[in-house]
């Protein structure tokens, strides 16, 4: 499982910090909320965990069951799910996890067929991903997450565009495919995060000064 540690950690577009002095270790196998207002810099702190965006100050480091992962090796590990991540949206359904499963090993005794049916898709096996709802979309991008065997699991808003059926969908996959994962939630809502045992809150790291 992954540890990981945030060490004087600090990003700043042009002049504007958004966090600052954030000193965090984020325990193996554990589960923590990112939250703060709107705009707190909440996907940026995902978006740096991930090796997506850099960071501008500080370090971040990787420890897989007690040995340390290169920064630039960490997309190996982890999976995220995010409204401002797109998908192949050409691709078929059946297309889309023969092309992501490629890349990932998907966890154990869960068959293609198997995913479908956990996400409620197994009609739409055929059809292709623009052709989705809002909503399927969104089940898909949650279910390609937890149905990799990664150690290290990245969300943000999770629930967004999801039903009541969906939202409550969401709590039972990740109570039976969260576990023995590092787990990372960007939410404004409660619902989406009360099971996360650890906090983030993004309030806590502004600097209050602008350069
Ligand atoms: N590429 C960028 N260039 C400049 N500023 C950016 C960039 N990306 C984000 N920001 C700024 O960083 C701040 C934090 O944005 P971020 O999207 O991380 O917030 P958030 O807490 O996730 O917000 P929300 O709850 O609305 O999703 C905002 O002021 C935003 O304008």
């Amino acid at each position: 499982m992954i540890e990981i540690k945030l060490k004087g950690l600090g990003k700043r577009f042009q002049y504007d910090w958004i966090f600052k002095n954030l000193n965090y270790n984020i325990s193996s196998g554990s589960t923590s909320a990112i939250t703060g207002s709107n705009g707190s810099g909440k996907s940026t702190l995902l978006k740096c965990i991930s090796g997506i965006n850099p960071f501008t100050e500080g370090q971040i480091e990787y420890n897989l069951n007690g040995k340390e992962i290169p920064a630039s090796d960490i997309f190996k590990y982890l999976v995220i799910s995010a409204p401002y991540l797109e998908l192949p949206e050409e691709l078929s359904l059946t297309e889309l996890l023969k092309f992501h499963f490629k890349f990932k090993d998907p966890i154990h005794d869960l068959d293609f067929g198997g995913m479908m049916r956990k996400m409620y898709l197994e009609e739409h096996r055929n059809k292709s991903i623009y052709q989705f709802s809002s909503g399927m979309k969104q089940r898909l991008k949650l279910g390609l997450c937890l149905f990799s065997d990664v150690p290290l699991v990245l969300l943000d808003e999770p629930t967004s565009n999801l039903d009541e059926k969906g939202s409550n969908w969401y709590l039972e996959m990740i109570g039976e495919f969260g576990k023995n994962k590092t787990i990372l939630i960007c939410s404004n809502d409660s619902k989406e995060y009360n099971f996360c045992k650890h906090h983030i809150h993004l309030e806590d790291y502004k600097l209050i000064q602008k350069l």
